[in-house]
C-alpha cells in the first residue's frame, strides 16, 4: 500500500479552525488534537468506511475526526477518559443529526470493555500504544481493520520487516496477529499543541483465521530469542541460564507426563511445578508486546557446562535439525519463528 506525507498547505489560508472548545489540552493524557483538516481527510479516506460500519473511535477529544466518521459510517463509539471532552463532544453534537448516531463512552479504553465494532479510527494518546495494539489484536469477533496514528518509531517496528533496524519482538507478536501496512507519514505541525515526535498512520488487518498460538509458549520463546536479538540462535540457546530453564521445564513437563500416565506413584517428589504453564490454556497477550529488545529474562554470557551438557546438546541438536544454529532473530521470518517452536515442543523443550 502507497506510503504518503500529508503536510500543511503553505500560503493557502486553513479551511477550518479546528475544534478546541476553549478546553486547556493535557499533555499526560496525550491530547494533541489533530488541527489540519486535510490530514482528518486523508484518514478518513484512507481508513475505506462503508457507510453500514460502526466505527470505534478511541480518544475522540473535542470531535474533530469524530465528526467525519459520523458523516462516512452508519454509527460511531468513542471511548474518551477526560471528562470535560466527553462534555464538549456531547455538546458539539448535541441538536445535529448525528446525534443519535454517536455513543459516547466515558473511561479508559485499556479498561473498557469494547463492543462489537467493524472498523477502528483514532488518534491516539502514544503512552498506550502496545497495550491498546494487543487489547484489539486481541479483540473478538475480529474487526475488519483499524486506522491508528502512532509515534513514527513505534509504526516503524509494527510494520519492520526481517533485517529491518527496528526489527523487535513487538514486531513479531504484532504480525502474528495481524497484517500491518503503513499509510501516511505525519508531521508534527498537524497537531496541537505540536508532540516532541514525528507520527505516523498504518492499518493494521486482523489475520482470518488466526493463527492459533499457547501465548504464553510464544512469548517466553520470543523473549529468549529477542534478549540479544543480533546474536546467532546457537550463541543465546547455549548459555548457561537459558539452558538451566529449558531443562527445568523440560524435567517438569516429563514429570508431569509420567503422573498422568500413572508410572509415577505419589512419592512426593522434589520436582518443582512452580513454572509450569498450563500448555493447552489460552494465556492472554503479554500486554508490553515487546518493544524493548533487552526486557525480559537476564541473559548471562556463561555457556552451560558439566551436567547440562547432555541437555545443551538436545537443544542444539533441535537448533541443527532446522538449519538455525547460525541464523539471528534479527533476520528470522514469522514463519521460520513459528517453525522452531514447533520443533522444540516436538521434543519437548517448552519455554513456558
Ligand atoms: C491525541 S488526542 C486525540 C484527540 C482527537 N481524536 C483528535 O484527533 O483531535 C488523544 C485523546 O485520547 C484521550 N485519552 C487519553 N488516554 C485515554 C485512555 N486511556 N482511554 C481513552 N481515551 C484516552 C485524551 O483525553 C485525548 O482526548
Amino acid at each position: 500500500m502507497a506510503g504518503g506525507k500529508v503536510k500543511k498547505e503553505k500560503g493557502k489560508p486553513q479551511q477550518h479552525t479546528p475544534y478546541q472548545g476553549g478546553i486547556s489540552f493535557h499533555k499526560s493524557k496525550g491530547q494533541h488534537i489533530l488541527k489540519n483538516p486535510l490530514l482528518v481527510d486523508a484518514i478518513v479516506q484512507k481508513s475505506g468506511i462503508k457507510p453500514t460500519d460502526v466505527i470505534l473511535e478511541i480518544g475522540p477529544g473535542t470531535g474533530n475526526l469524530t465528526k467525519k466518521l459520523l458523516e462516512a459510517g452508519k454509527k460511531v463509539i468513542a471511548v474518551e477518559i477526560d471528562p470535560r471532552m466527553v462534555l464538549e463532544l456531547q455538546r458539539r453534537f448535541q441538536g445535529t443529526p448525528y446525534s443519535n448516531r454517536l455513543t459516547v463512552i466515558q473511561g479508559d479504553v485499556l479498561r473498557t470493555e469494547l463492543p462489537y465494532f467493524d472498523i477502528c479510527v483514532a488518534n491516539i494518546p502514544y503512552q498506550i500504544s502496545s497495550p491498546l495494539t494487543f487489547k484489539l489484536l486481541s479483540h473478538q469477533p475480529a474487526f475488519r481493520c483499524a486506522i491508528i496514528m502512532f509515534q513514527r518509531e513505534f509504526a516503524m517496528r509494527l510494520v519492520a520487516q526481517p533485517g529491518d533496524k527496528l526489527y523487535c519482538r513487538l514486531t513479531v507478536n504484532t504480525q502474528l496477529h495481524a497484517r500491518i501496512f503503513h499509510l501516511l507519514k505525519v508531521g508534527k505541525n498537524n497537531f496541537r499543541p505540536p508532540p516532541k515526535v514525528d507520527s505516523s498512520v498504518v492499518r493494521i488487518e486482523p489475520r482470518k483465521p488466526r493463527i492459533e498460538v499457547n501465548n504464553k509458549e510464544w512469548d517466553g520463546f520470543l523473549r529468549i530469542c529477542f534478549n540479544r536479538k543480533n546474536k546467532t540462535l546457537g550463541a543465546i540457546f547455549r548459555q548457561k541460564n537459558v539452558i538451566s530453564l529449558l531443562e527445568k521445564n523440560y524435567k517438569t513437563v516429563q514429570a508431569l507426563k509420567l503422573s498422568q500416565e500413572g508410572a509415577v506413584k505419589d512419592t512426593g517428589s522434589q520436582m518443582d511445578l512452580s513454572s509450569f504453564g498450563d500448555f493447552d490454556e489460552d494465556q492472554g497477550m503479554d500486554m508490553d508486546g515487546g518493544l524493548d529488545d533487552d526486557d525480559g529474562m537476564e541473559v548471562e554470557d556463561g555457556e552451560a557446562e558439566g551436567s547440562q551438557s547432555e541437555f545443551k546438546d538436545k537443544v542444539l541438536g533441535v537448533l541443527n535439525e532446522g538449519d538455525f544454529e547460525e541464523k539471528r532473530s534479527s533476520k528470522l521470518t514469522l514463519q521460520e519463528f513459528l517453525y522452531l517452536l514447533s520443533l522444540f515442543n516436538k521434543a519437548g523443550i517448552h519455554f513456558s
